[in-house]
């Protein structure tokens, strides 16, 4: 029985990554809705629908447990898959909590970066409301930044230029987290953490949500073994294209990886 994935696009490969690392022996189906990405720029009953049909496919195989990695797709329908199906699912949610307990300590402020509809969704201004007493957190939709990756652009300057112009106005001195709060958002760590102040720090899900996947199907993380497993890419049009694009993201991140 495999482990299966789930995202609008590519963004998921950067948890299923992780999952590679911490469950070497591990065998996965990664599974892309290429039919409707981008998520964060739709209406929450578009979303809903994307997710639940993407879901009824990706059930018909032998799936042990569901990872969705998509911070959007969480927000919008994470409730009503656990009611659906009584396997192991796993979400994710922008790493508010652990971003302003950093910040606290280092006396500034937060930046979330998500999509638009993750930010809208009462999933985050909930959670924001529960963990922000001391109203340090800002937030920033980033839809471009989803394009890119879609596209596999990672030219470090076209970033930097992008980046640049999103956060002109902005006074990075006064913040010392920023959390990606995107699946999509990881393929830009390394090119963020050159353009970007040395002191701010840059958190993610993925690590979070590996390790609830691992509680989850009572296996312990076992990292430092190569990975032995086999993953199986699918998506919602069928487009082989994307198929190899899938492969070459992937690799991609591995070789980030392999450079930290
Ligand atoms: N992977 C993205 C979804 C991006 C999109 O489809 O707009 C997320 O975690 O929210």
């Amino acid at each position: 029985m495999r482990i299966a994935f789930f995202d609008s696009g590519i963004g998921g490969l950067t948890v299923l990554t992780e999952a590679m690392r911490k469950l070497p022996n591990e065998d996965f189906l990664y599974f892309a809705d290429t039919l409707h990405v981008p998520y964060g720029t739709k209406t929450l009953p578009e979303v809903k629908r994307y997710v639940e049909e993407s879901v009824s496919l990706i059930m018909q195989g032998d799936i042990k447990a569901l990872v969705v990695a998509c911070n959007t797709a969480t927000s919008a329908a994470i409730e009503e898959l656990r009611r659906t199906y009584d396997i192991p699912i796993v979400g994710m949610e922008p790493a508010v909590k652990p971003a302003v307990k950093r910040s606290q300590a280092a006396g500034k402020r937060v930046l979330v970066f998500a999509t638009s509809l993750t930010l809208s969704l009462s999933k985050y201004t909930d959670l924001v409301a529960r963990v922000d007493d001391h109203k340090v957190v800002d937030s920033m939709p980033l839809p471009e930044l989803v394009q890119y990756c879609e596209q596999l652009q990672f030219d470090r300057d076209e970033i930097e230029r992008y980046f640049s112009r999103k956060l002109a106005g902005i006074d990075l001195s006064q913040y010392s987290t920023i959390v990606l709060g995107c699946t999509h958002f990881p393929y830009y760590k390394s090119i963020l953490q050159q353009i970007l102040p040395p002191h701010i720090e840059l958190i993610d899900g993925s690590h979070g949500t590996v390790e609830r996947l691992c509680s989850l199907i009572g296996s312990s993380a076992n990292p430092g073994q190569a990975f032995k497993g086999h993953i199986e890419f699918k998506c919602s049009d069928e487009n082989p294209a994307y198929l190899d694009k899938m492969a070459r993201a992937l690799d991609y991140l591995q070789t980030q990886y392999s450079a930290q």
